[in-house]
């Protein structure tokens, strides 16, 4: 029986890797750390939540103190780290607050991991979930980010994210503790909170409202359907050799204005409307600040390494996630008012 810690599990990406492990590995004792903010929900676990292979502790990353108890009252084997605040627009406004989780957040998780870890680093892993966004921006080119790309972060997001990767590399580097990262694509899917631009969209179109597009729409993105993503980690936690990067990406370039207007057409066929109503909600606005032009991520490493390759065509997938929402009202009205939040607080403050 192995336990494994996963921090960020109630988040979009983090609640679709802890299905997958309470799920796939009955063997596993998987624990799931999380400090529920805003974009963490334990509404999105529900289908596991009674699993007798799964345990939540809601708690902060940057309580150093909070970290190392629980790293020597828990005893884990391995740490799959998520925990972070990921919204690039919010980076914008304020800073700090993701120099504290993402940067001090997981320095407080390496060195509980290293002091309660010594002598059996070769056995225990420490996996770091990053972004494609460390590598900066590309041009309109063919040239994609690889693993040898060099770091030029351009967002107080993306500059704690490549913070963080650097002081992963420093544990494994300077104390010869077992970590491996991966640097993945924009996801999509269900369980996404809705400030992100696909489920922000949908939300919006929803309910009849401007579909905001940041200056011309031109940016490009790689979209990576999120339960590949989660596969993905599964396989290069359980493969990847101590001290390797792997780059996580779909293959899948899209404008923003272009994925907006396909989403628009299946948003129309799904709800009924004669074509073309949803597009007329776009509306271009002031463009974010230090806007990365393009993101595209060669994944070839990992194909020829470790066999990962995404399973689903972009507009399945994206007919799926449509799908999803609409199924999932109560969901969507819940978490964009916070009603979540304070229900969960109170059934599992003292578990
Ligand atoms: C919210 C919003 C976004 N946009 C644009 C901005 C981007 O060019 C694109 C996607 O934006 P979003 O904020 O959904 O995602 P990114 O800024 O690309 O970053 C995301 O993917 C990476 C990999 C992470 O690591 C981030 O954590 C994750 O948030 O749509 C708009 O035009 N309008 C909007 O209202």
């Amino acid at each position: 029986m192995k336990k494994i810690l996963i921090t960020g599990g109630a988040g979009f990406i983090g609640s679709h890797v802890v299905r997958r492990f309470v799920n796939t590995y009955p063997n596993y004792q998987i624990v799931n750390l999380d400090k529920l903010t805003y974009a963490g929900n334990l509404e999105n676990l529900r289908d596991v939540e009674q699993s007798p292979n799964y345990k939540f502790v809601k708690g902060d990353i940057v309580d150093a103190e909070f970290i190392n108890n629980l790293f020597t009252n828990e005893n884990f084997d391995a740490v799959i780290h998520l925990a972070a605040e990921s919204h690039v627009d919010r980076s914008i406004a304020n800073p700090i607050e993701f120099v504290m989780t993402n940067v001090v957040g997981t320095v407080n998780l390496l060195n509980a991991a290293r002091n309660s870890w010594k002598g059996a680093y070769n056995t225990k892993r420490f996996y770091h979930v990053s972004t494609d966004e460390v590598y900066g921006t590309l041009g309109e080119g063919t040239e994609m980010f690889t693993e040898q790309t060099a770091y030029d972060p351009h967002s107080p997001y993306s500059a704690s994210k490549a913070s963080s990767d650097h002081f992963v590399r420093a544990y494994h580097d300077t104390y010869g503790m077992d970590c491996v990262i991966s640097n993945c694509s924009n996801n999509y899917g269900s369980f996404h909170f809705p400030e992100k631009l696909i489920p922000l969209s949908i939300n919006n179109i929803k309910n009849n409202k401007p579909i905001p597009i940041y200056g011309k729409g031109e940016n490009i993105r790689d979209w990576l359907w999120v339960e590949d993503h989660a596969r993905a980690i599964d396989v290069i936690f359980h493969k990847a050799k101590t001290g390797s990067t792997y780059n996580i990406g779909g293959h899948n370039e899209w404008t923003n204005i272009d994925l907006i207007r396909t989403l628009c057409k299946v948003m129309d066929k799904k709800l009924g409307r004669p074509e073309g109503t949803s597009a007329q909600l776009i509306t271009f606005v002031t463009d974010r600040a230090g806007h990365d032009l393009r993101y595209a991520i060669d994944a070839t490493k990992l194909k020829n390494d470790l066999g990962w390759e995404p399973s689903l065509q972009f507009e399945e997938g994206l007919e799926k996630t449509v799908d999803w929402y609409l199924a999932n009202e109560e969901w969507l009205n819940n978490v964009t008012s916070g009603n979540y939040q304070h229900y969960y607080e109170d059934q599992y403050q003292n578990r």
